[in-house]
């Protein structure tokens, strides 16, 4: 089992990255080698054009790398698809499951995403399991309902703190600059928290649950304290070295 809860401050660098880019994981790499390894665990989570070479660069570091999609498959005639066997087999430790923005380019539905979440425990890889509500189903007070719905139909039956990572991403705090408050992010830490222990028991207990959604160095501190938040899962702030390392830092106790 990971470090009991130990924080995860995780970089999805979603569409974006080119060869030219791996100066910039270099410098993260080399500077989390120093005294942030015992305080804080970290990931990037590049295209799938750059996995190996990312793979390469912190073989023995101690960053993690992952993949941000995976076919349920582990192999066949899917052109285009990629399978978790593959990535773990290019070096990634993990893969990134039902993004909000996969749930509404792909039509990924909760089923797809569970048996990608399958698919990945399969290969030795950690799923992170992506769930969060639209701005149009937190207003009408639908957010814990969609969740929870997200995290019944996403998440298979025997998840893990070995396997899983949830990370709650509501779609609107995506990419805008907005945040919930903190008591909005404990409250719905709290909630995810519940769930996980009411289906999973202890196993669900020790399952990390990530925040996403706008994080950026100056609000990191105070979102990676709220209640229930055992870390961040980082878009467009984890492609800059230094504004991903002070998250990291802003995650270390
Ligand atoms: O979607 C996200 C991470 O998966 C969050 O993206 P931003 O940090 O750019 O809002």
């Amino acid at each position: 089992m990971p470090d009991a809860r130990k924080k995860l401050v995780a970089g999805n660098w979603k569409m974006n990255g080119l060869a030219a880019s791996a100066p910039e994981f270099v410098r993260i790499v080399g500077a989390y080698q120093g005294a942030m390894k015992s305080g804080v665990d970290l990931m990037v989570f590049p295209p799938f054009t750059l996995l190996t070479s990312f793979a390469t660069a912190t073989r023995g570091a101690g960053v993690g790398v992952g993949a941000q999609d995976c076919h349920a498959k582990a192999s066949g005639a899917h052109t285009g698809d990629v399978s978790a066997e593959m990535i773990a087999d290019a070096g990634g430790q993990a893969v990134i499951v039902g993004h909000s923005e996969r749930r509404a380019d792909h039509g990924e539905t909760d089923a797809d995403v569970c048996a990608k979440a399958e698919a990945a425990r399969r290969a030795g890889l950690v799923a992170v399991v992506c769930v969060g509500e639209t701005r149009e189903q937190r207003e009408a007070g639908d957010a814990r309902k969609v969740v929870g719905g997200q995290l019944a139909g996403s998440l298979p039956d025997n998840a893990d703190a070995d396997h899983v990572v949830v990370a709650y991403e509501p779609v609107w705090a995506i990419g805008t600059g907005l945040t919930p408050t903190v008591d909005e992010v404990a409250e719905m830490h709290g909630f995810i928290r519940g769930e996980l222990s009411n289906r999973f028991g202890p196993d669900g207990a020790a399952i990390r649950v990530l925040y996403g959604g706008s994080v950026k160095p100056d609000n990191a501190k105070e979102l990676l304290a709220a209640a229930d938040v055992d870390g961040a899962l980082v878009g467009g702030a984890s492609l800059k070295a230094d504004d991903f390392l002070a998250i990291a830092k802003a995650a270390i106790r």
